[in-house]
């Protein structure tokens, strides 16, 4: 179990679910309020463990609506972001649009976008800066392909992403980064990274982020395990002290099944 002290968690658990280009409007608002019935049907302590999804820009009204409608306690943000606030940047979403739609987070370098779209270290750092700049609470979504893991650079490999990503903003600024491990080659596969890969990286990720800031910092920055996640092994993935989360695809995108991820605590056999 992600280590805790008197009974909570030292970093407050959070579960995202990421959607990628899966669910309209119209799906969007039905799987939002079975998420929500079914999460309040089990007690979910939404205090005690974060719950957010990433829906496609075009639900996030639809959702906006629901959520301060019903007064839930979901969280939502956007998949990505331009690097822009505004002007002639066709097909773009502004990070000044999705604070408005109500959005407290934004994933920025998933996998898919560097390689589909080949983002690079640098665009990704210029969408943190955006984030940051209209309050979004950036996740960058780091990891390794097939190939580097294969070859056993991994570790540097993701490392060197982290480096890149954050480069030039101070601890203060990044007070609400979290990260995302997500090896490429465990996410949508039915692969995971074992409990002990997904602990592995992230504490080295924390360690990184001791070495360029202060061990403070590292200790106050949630690290999330992305990859094939499911209810049946997020308890063990969860139990490394360093992993602080999920980052969930295929799994969020049905409601009692990403409930239960968010309930994870209920999994644990002593
Ligand atoms: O953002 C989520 C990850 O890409 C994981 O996706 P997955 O759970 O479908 O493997």
């Amino acid at each position: 179990m992600t280590t805790q002290k008197n009974g909570q968690f030292v970093r407050r658990p959070l579960i995202a679910g990421n959607w990628k280009m899966n669910m309209d409007h119209m799906q969007a608002i039905a799987l939002v309020q079975k998420l929500a019935w079914t999460l309040d049907d089990a007690n979910h302590d939404y205090e005690r463990v974060q719950v957010s999804v990433f829906p496609p820009f075009t639900d996030l009204r639809g959702v906006q609506t629901l959520v301060a409608g019903d007064k839930l306690d979901l969280e939502y943000g956007a998949q990505d972001l331009s690097p822009q606030d505004s002007g002639a940047y066709t097909g773009d979403i502004s990070g000044a649009f999705l604070a408005k739609l109500g959005c407290s987070q934004v994933l920025v370098g998933h996998s898919e976008r560097r390689e589909i779209h080949g983002e690079g270290d640098g665009v990704v750092r210029s969408k943190i800066e955006a984030a940051l700049r209209h309050q979004l609470a950036p996740v960058l979504c780091v990891g390794e392909g097939l190939e580097v893991r294969e070859a056993g650079n991994h570790v540097h490999h993701t490392l060197a992403q982290v480096q890149a990503a954050l480069e030039g903003f101070t601890a203060e600024q990044l007070a609400e980064l979290v990260i995302a491990y997500e090896p490429v080659w465990a996410i949508g596969t039915g692969k995971t990274a074992g409990p002990e890969d997904a602990q592995e990286l992230a504490a080295a990720i924390r360690a990184k982020l001791a070495e360029l800031y202060s061990q403070e910092f590292a200790d106050s920055v949630r690290i999330l395990y992305g990859g094939s996640v499911k209810s049946g092994n997020v308890a063990s993935i969860l139990a490394g002290a360093d992993v602080d989360g999920a980052l969930v695809g295929g799994a969020s995108l049905e409601a009692e099944e990403f409930a239960k991820i968010a309930q994870f605590e209920k999994h644990i056999t002593a």
